[in-house]
């Protein structure tokens, strides 16, 4: 059934669902997913609405990972638009970094996360340009690369499928060093 996903249905950190390895789903993903995986997409979309955010107070996002919902899956979906203005509106089935840059960057404001109800200062070091493969909304088998803003939202979110929060990534000793061999995003 179709009922939209709101704050309510968003797992915050502590609960351990956070902290597992999400299950890669059998391939063809099942109606059930795939209506949960779309639930997933139109809240991301609803989070960026002025009035619908307002309406049914939504924290505002770019990317939901399916644990931030308690579903130990291998899926996630993400909105946004690039700082080049390319656009990506998608959900993947068992996204998996195929390949990686040495080089970092990162967002000089940090991140933030819907799961994480407080502000985590600190530079968060990404891989600067990944390749993605997984499977799209339509069961096809989707490779994407990626770079900037878009390589760090993925990374994000491929890392909740993982167990991995943003502030893992941020520097102990000091949070704002920026990584060897890196440039910011932003
Ligand atoms: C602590 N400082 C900060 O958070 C931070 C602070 C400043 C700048 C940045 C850039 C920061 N960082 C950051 N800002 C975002 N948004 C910017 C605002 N935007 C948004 C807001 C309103 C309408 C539409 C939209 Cl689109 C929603 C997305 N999102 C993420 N992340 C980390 S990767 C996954 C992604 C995510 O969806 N998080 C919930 N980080
Ligand atoms: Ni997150």
């Amino acid at each position: 059934m179709n009922d939209m996903i709101t704050m309510d249905q968003i797992v915050r950190e502590g609960d351990p669902v956070l902290r597992k390895k999400a299950e890669d789903i059998e391939l063809p993903a099942s109606k059930e997913e795939i209506e949960t995986l779309k639930e997933m997409l139109q809240f991301i979309k609803n989070s960026q609405d002025d009035e619908i955010a307002k309406k049914y107070n939504l924290r505002p996002g770019v990317g939901l990972a399916a644990p931030q919902i308690g579903l130990s899956k291998r899926m996630l979906a993400v909105h946004f638009t690039d700082f080049n203005d390319r656009e990506y509106s998608m959900g993947l089935i068992n996204p998996r970094i195929v390949s990686h840059s040495v080089e970092k960057t990162y967002l000089q404001s940090g991140e933030g996360c819907l799961s994480v109800d407080r502000d985590v200062p600190g530079i968060v070091p990404r891989y600067a340009r990944i390749t993605i493969k997984g499977t799209n909304l339509e069961g096809e088998e989707v490779k994407l690369r990626l770079k900037g803003y878009a390589a760090i939202v993925l990374q994000h979110e491929i890392d909740h499928l993982d167990g991995i929060m943003f502030y893992d990534h941020i520097n102990k000793d000091n949070p704002f060093q920026p990584p060897e061999n890196s440039t910011p995003a932003e």
